[in-house]
């Protein structure tokens, strides 16, 4: 890995972590000046960079060595640099052919996500199947995924295809390409399979879980693991399906902002024992619908350099 020495010391950073003792900083400057600079390129779009390269998280990995600068996507990748770790959360073929051709020229350099070991992330079918292929359970209960239908045409062919697959409704009707798009996530409820027609294939249906309004997002980076709850969909009763018909498109229901940490949940709702006693390397960060424990793989090229900087704290 290429290093190089970093005199500087961003001082602006403690006000950003909290006041530390005179003594600690002075050290902290000291053990900075020593500290080898490590240059993390990231290709992120503009609304990733914007949710993700936070201040603080550059001031914080900025004092821990870690330099994050931004690729120019508009220049060719072989004149920037010199980096040590490339972070990329870009889809595309030119930008799997640039980076393939980087990877070939820089063996030194890092790069995080590489896309042929995320290629089965994009797709909503294949991202479970490593889950389902699992077949784990223990004294906690059963770990699977829910089960799912996959339409890749023909939009009028769903009613018969639920009907011949089995599936009970209500389904959540999701886009089968999972690329970070906006598009993406615009995820349906449907009560019936004959409104399923409405919708646009590909799309992947999947049995609606009651899940008890919460679900626990797992970030799982080596050894570090990391579990939130989220507030999610209401369970559907019975009552609520026999008497509701159609489609409905709902927002991004668990995201950041929908914490449930502090929620005072039914203890049956629990979970996070069980949640913590996964410890599988490789899983990076998944969502549990508690029960029916729904999973989902997701990418971990800036989960990995964040619990990366938390290691190193
Ligand atoms: N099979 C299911 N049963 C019950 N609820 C579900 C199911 N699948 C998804 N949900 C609900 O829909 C939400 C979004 O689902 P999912 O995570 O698949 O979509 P997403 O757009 O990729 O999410 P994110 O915004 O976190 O990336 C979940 O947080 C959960 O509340
Ligand atoms: O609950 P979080 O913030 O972890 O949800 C993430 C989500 O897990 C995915 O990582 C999303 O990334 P994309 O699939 O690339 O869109 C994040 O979306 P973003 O639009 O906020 O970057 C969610 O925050």
């Amino acid at each position: 890995m290429r290093i190089k020495e970093d005199s500087s010391y961003d001082r602006s950073v403690e006000e950003a972590e909290g006041e530390e003792t005179t003594s600690q900083c002075s050290i902290g400057v000291l053990q900075q000046q020593q500290r080898k600079l490590v240059v993390v390129g990231y290709a992120l779009t503009s609304k990733k960079t914007k949710s993700f390269l936070q201040p603080k998280l550059e001031g914080l990995a900025r004092n821990k060595g870690i330099l994050f600068v931004a690729i120019d996507q508009n220049r060719p990748l072989s004149e920037q640099g010199p980096f040590d770790i490339l972070l990329h959360k870009m889809t595309g073929k030119e930008w799997r052919q640039i980076l393939e051709e980087y990877r070939q020229t820089h063996p030194e350099v890092t790069v995080l996500d590489p896309p042929d070991a995320i290629q089965h992330l994009h797709n909503r079918q294949s991202m479970l199947q490593c889950v389902a292929d699992m077949n784990l359970s223990d004294s906690y209960g059963k770990v699977g995924v829910p089960k799912q239908l996959v339409i890749k045409r023909d939009a009028s062919s769903i009613p018969e295809a639920v009907i011949k697959s089995g599936l009970s409704l209500p389904l959540v009707a999701k886009p089968l390409v999972a690329d970070g798009s906006a598009k993406s996530h615009e995820l349906s409820l449907a009560y019936d399979q004959y409104s399923l027609r409405k919708l646009e294939p590909p799309l992947v249906l999947q049995e609606f879980v009651n899940h008890g309004g919460v679900l626990f997002k797992v970030y799982i980076v080596g050894e570090a693991i990391k579990v939130v709850r989220r507030f999610s969909l209401p369970d559907v009763t019975k009552w609520e399906l026999s008497k509701n018909a159609g489609v409905f498109r709902f927002p991004r229901v668990s995201c950041a902002a929908a914490s449930a940490d502090d929620a005072d949940l039914d203890p049956s709702v629990g979970g996070e024992s069980f949640l913590a006693s996964f410890d599988h390397p490789w899983y990076i960060k998944y969502k549990c619908l508690v029960m029916g424990l729904y999973r989902k793989f997701l990418r971990r090229s800036y989960h990995l350099v964040v619990g990366w900087i938390n290691y190193l704290c």
